[in-house]
């Protein structure tokens, strides 16, 4: 009898140590978080991800969780981070999980964040451009912006929330103002891009999409995606047909699965599966790995725009080094002028919400 309400008792006070704040297990009287025998995780980063309870914020929290590179898992939305932090605290893997709710709990999320990921914001419905969420996004994006100038102004930030070719300006200009901003640690991710362009490259040449790499360069919208399938690797040449085929299906790639999803939302498994692939790219770069490449959309010399996608080289400052775009061919070079006169408008849009 005794020997089992000591085992309840262990067993309690461990599974205090997950509970995230506000959660209701007070009422059981041996469940503290201060029991527990072990006080952090594995050395490793920490990373917070606003807007974790989404449709890519859940998925995305499940990935980051099993990334051995990261010690602290920071969960914060407005609404139901105490259930996705108890769901995904319960894994055995290394990253110590807390959640973080609403706007008072944003400063405590936020504060010594070595990386902050974010997808918070509304998704499209058929019908809808990205475009179309600027209205709500934008000040979502401002907000936390916000706060990361305040609590982790080194933080290195990957901005997923849409349209990404306006919030990314926004982001800019916020930390402007705060005085905090660092063009290479402000990322825009258009990893989803690159991942669609090699499944899709991948199933015309019949070959496994792990071994192909298509350069996607410029934003992250309709005809500013621009693939650059004459620099595919391994090289490769396709038919005027699979070209145009390819262009369309890459640049139109997130439409398709607004219409397959017919109201339900956007892409988010495949995009929780991009983000954890960008995320685990930069933290790679931030522990001082040599040779990490990823496209992004950063501030930018490349063109005369102020920000545009293209290769950049991550290291333990963020972005180190922009690649340049490399040989265009002539269909390309037509792609890149109606690409830049749409991310010139965006841009601005962006700039100027916070100018105003
Ligand atoms: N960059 C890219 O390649 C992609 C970007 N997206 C964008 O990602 C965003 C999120 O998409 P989903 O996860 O599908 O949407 P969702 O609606 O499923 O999830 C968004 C989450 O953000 C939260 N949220 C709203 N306001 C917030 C605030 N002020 N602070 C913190 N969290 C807040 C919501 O409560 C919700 O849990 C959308 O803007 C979407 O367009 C989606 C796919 C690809
Ligand atoms: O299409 C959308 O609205 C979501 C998105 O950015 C994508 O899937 O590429």
């Amino acid at each position: 009898m005794e020997r089992g309400a000591e085992a309840f008792r262990r067993i309690s006070r461990i599974s205090s140590h997950l509970q995230p704040p506000g959660s209701k297990v007070e009422d059981i009287s041996l469940l503290r978080r201060e029991d527990c025998r072990s006080k952090g995780g594995a050395p490793g980063f920490k990373v917070a991800l606003l807007g974790a309870s989404g449709g890519i914020g859940q998925p995305l929290a499940l990935l980051m969780k099993m990334n051995p590179l990261v010690s602290a898992l920071h969960l914060y939305d407005v609404v139901n981070t105490p259930g996705v932090t108890a769901d995904i605290g319960h894994m055995d893997t290394g990253a110590v999980v807390r959640g973080f709710l609403g706007q008072p709990q944003l400063e405590s999320a936020l504060t010594g964040m070595d990386l902050v990921i974010i997808p918070a914001g509304v998704p499209r419905k058929p019908g809808m451009t990205r475009d179309d969420l600027f209205n709500i996004n934008a000040g979502i994006v401002r907000t936390l912006c916000e706060g990361i100038a305040k609590c982790c102004p080194n933080a290195i930030v990957n901005l997923i929330s849409n349209p990404v070719n306006s919030t990314v300006p926004i982001a800019a200009e916020v930390f402007k103002r705060a005085g905090t901003y660092d063009p290479k640690r402000l990322l825009g991710v258009t990893t989803l891009d690159v991942v669609r362009a090699n499944t899709f490259v991948a199933e015309v040449l019949g070959i496994d999409p792990r071994d192909v790499d298509v350069p996607v360069v410029g934003g992250h919208a309709g005809v500013t995606i621009l693939p650059l399938l004459s620099q595919v690797n391994p090289p490769c040449s396709f038919t005027t047909e699979e070209i145009r085929y390819l262009t369309d299906r890459i640049q139109n790639g997130g439409t398709e699965v607004v219409e397959a999803k017919a109201g339900a939302g956007s892409a988010t498994l495949s995009m929780a599966y991009a983000a954890a692939k960008f995320a685990d790219a930069c933290l790679r770069g931030l522990r001082g790995d040599a040779g990490i490449v990823e496209c992004s959309f950063v501030a930018s010399q490349v063109t005369e725009l102020p920000f545009f996608a293209t290769k950049v080289r991550l290291g333990r400052g963020g972005v180190e080094e922009i690649l340049p775009l490399g040989p265009l061919n002539e269909f390309e070079r037509a792609g890149l002028e109606k690409a830049k006169k749409e991310l010139a408008g965006s841009i601005q849009k962006g700039v100027s919400f916070i100018r105003k």
